[in-house]
């Protein structure tokens, strides 16, 4: 696996202007996004998400998960901490693609629950890696990461791939009724360390602009 550096950026967004940094993933042939702000190579721990690409959730306002809601609460937290980091990866539907999660969502769609859509088509329950976020930090000069996240199997992929995690804090926002059942499934088969009670209720709209 290569991944490699091609350009960086401004991103300006409601929250914080962020830098862009562009990596291409020569084996797939993917482009994977970092989203910095502040230093994040002085060697001290650094807040991170480490978040797959979504683009039901994160672009089209999908309310069947919680991927848009979570997506937007780590950027505002890395925003007010002033630094932070965020890996944008394009491992779309937990890895098997925007049609097959289609797919998948057909399958709930007549009952079946994530786990078991994915199963029914043939697939694991989470094909993810995350190996190529090791030359993405490396590249960027992170040493260590305060994660957010309530899944304990990526903490543990990551670690078992070198990346440095001294810490986790939990991200549990967007509860609604779409995804009230998504998130219960998560918590009981994929592991995910949260109760529905945690969370925060979405609100209707919750893209806030500033200026
Ligand atoms: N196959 C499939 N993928 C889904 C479904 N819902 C969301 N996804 C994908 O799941 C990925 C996000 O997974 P999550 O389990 O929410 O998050 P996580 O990264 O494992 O854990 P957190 O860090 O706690 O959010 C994204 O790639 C989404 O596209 C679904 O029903 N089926
Ligand atoms: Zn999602």
């Amino acid at each position: 696996m290569t991944i490699r550096f091609i350009a960086a950026s401004r991103l300006p967004t409601p929250w914080a202007t962020f830098t862009m940094h562009g990596f291409e993933d020569d084996a797939t042939g993917k482009d994977h996004i970092a989203l910095t702000l502040g230093d994040v190579s002085d060697g001290a721990p650094v807040l991170g998400r480490v978040h797959s690409e979504c683009l039901t959730g994160d672009a089209l306002f999908s309310m069947r998960c919680d991927c848009g809601y979570q997506l937007q609460e780590a950027l505002k937290r890395i925003a007010s901490e002033g630094r932070g980091v965020l890996l944008y990866l394009r491992q779309e539907g937990r890895g098997i693609g925007l049609l097959n999660k289609i797919r998948a969502y057909h399958l709930q769609d007549q009952g079946a629950d994530t786990v078991e859509a994915n199963e029914q088509l043939g697939f694991g329950a989470d094909m993810r890696r995350y190996d190529l976020c090791v030359p993405m930090l490396e590249h960027l000069g992170v040493t260590a990461l305060k994660l957010m996240t309530n899944n304990p199997r990526k903490v543990d992929a990551l670690t078992r791939d070198g990346v440095n995690v001294v810490e986790r804090q939990p991200i549990t926002t967007g509860l609604n009724p779409h995804n009230e059942q998504y998130l219960a499934t998560k918590a009981g088969k994929l592991g995910h360390m949260m109760a529905l009670d945690d969370f925060t209720q979405a609100s209707d709209v919750d893209i806030e602009r500033k200026g």
